[in-house]
């Protein structure tokens, strides 16, 4: 189904409503006014904003010395390709698209995996999320880069879509499933996708072995205004709603170099050692899951 067939059967879309709860109010309210070096200056390098974190190794040779000219630019170049290889990591997994396919991409911030996905693979894709500033900052990327037919972002709740049922090809949230009920966005990403589709997930979730949320995992949730929920949670909530886990990867080894190159920067936020002291001791974990709807 294409994007305009998607619109035309749910005119809905044309209708937004506000926040459904006073947290989602707090949370439109948190990405309206959020303007942070480590998002806009990494995302000015090629113009894929990102707010999700990277994996893979660093590359040293591309950074070179410390005390090497223009060594700050590197530095915030290395970490924007750690963030698009995530990216990258999740449209692998998001099986065979092709380009009459409609996907969604549920919390999509400014949209950067957005126009990844069009790009890798020709497809539509519909993006929700709460704040205006970012779903006006999705769209007028968009534009600039000719393919606004193609990627929209509406402000919109991902438990409540603007989407046909069995709609979408394929669907996904990263980094923002801790901002809802597991039940409730498993049962909406449930309805929208195709019987066969795909579900992907990259997110942050606490290690029910550690026994429960650590003190970094507390400190990155008061911190974002967020819910980290744990591993077990999604496993059953998924089994709950017709999303059968394919895959399950813990990414959290390929996502340590990125946030151990974040500390020295510049850019810093404050965050780091939350993220770095709970990968660490095994309380918290960055994983992806792949499932499919049946
Ligand atoms: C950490 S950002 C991730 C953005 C994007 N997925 C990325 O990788 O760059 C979290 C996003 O989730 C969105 N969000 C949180 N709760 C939401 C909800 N109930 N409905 C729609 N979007 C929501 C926020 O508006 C924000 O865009
Ligand atoms: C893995 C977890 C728990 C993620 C929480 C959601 C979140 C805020 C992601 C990054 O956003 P960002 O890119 O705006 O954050 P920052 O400013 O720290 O880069
Ligand atoms: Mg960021």
């Amino acid at each position: 189904m294409t994007s305009a067939e998607l619109t035309a059967t749910a005119p809905a879309a044309l209708h937004i409503p506000g926040p459904a709860t006073p947290y989602q109010g707090d949370i439109a309210r948190y990405w309206d006014g959020e303007a942070r070096p480590v998002n806009l200056r990494l995302g000015d390098v090629d113009g894929l904003y990102h707010h999700h974190y990277g994996v893979g190794e660093v590359d040293t040779a591309a950074l070179g010395d410390t005390e090497d000219r223009g060594y700050e630019d590197r530095l915030i170049a290395e970490l924007h390709r750690l963030e698009s290889a995530q990216a990258d990591v999740l449209l692998e997994h998001l099986g065979g698209i092709g380009r009459e396919d409609s996907l969604v991409d549920a919390g999509c911030g400014r949209g950067g995996s957005m126009v990844m996905a069009h790009q890798r693979f020709g497809c539509s894709v519909e993006g929700v999320t709460l704040s205006a500033k970012q779903a006006d900052f999705a769209n007028g990327r968009a534009a600039e880069l000719g393919i606004d037919g193609h990627v929209r972002a509406t402000v919109c709740n991902m438990l409540s879509m603007p989407f046909a049922t069995g709609s979408a090809a394929a669907s996904w949230n990263n980094e923002s499933s801790m901002y809802v009920d597991l039940d409730d966005l498993f049962a909406e990403h449930s309805r929208v996708l195709e019987v066969g589709g795909r579900y992907v997930t990259i997110t942050g979730c606490w290690n029910p072995r550690y026994g429960q949320p650590s003190k970094w995992v507390s400190q990155i949730n008061a911190h974002f205004e967020c819910n980290i929920h744990s591993r077990r949670e999604y496993l059953r909530a998924m089994a709950d709603n017709r999303l059968v886990p394919q895959a399950v990867i813990d990414l959290t080894p390929d996502t340590l170099p990125y946030w151990e190159l974040r500390a020295t920067s510049s850019l810093v936020t404050g965050i780091e050692d939350a993220f770095i002291n709970s990968y660490r001791d095994g309380s918290f974990q960055y994983v992806l899951i792949a499932a499919d709807r049946v």
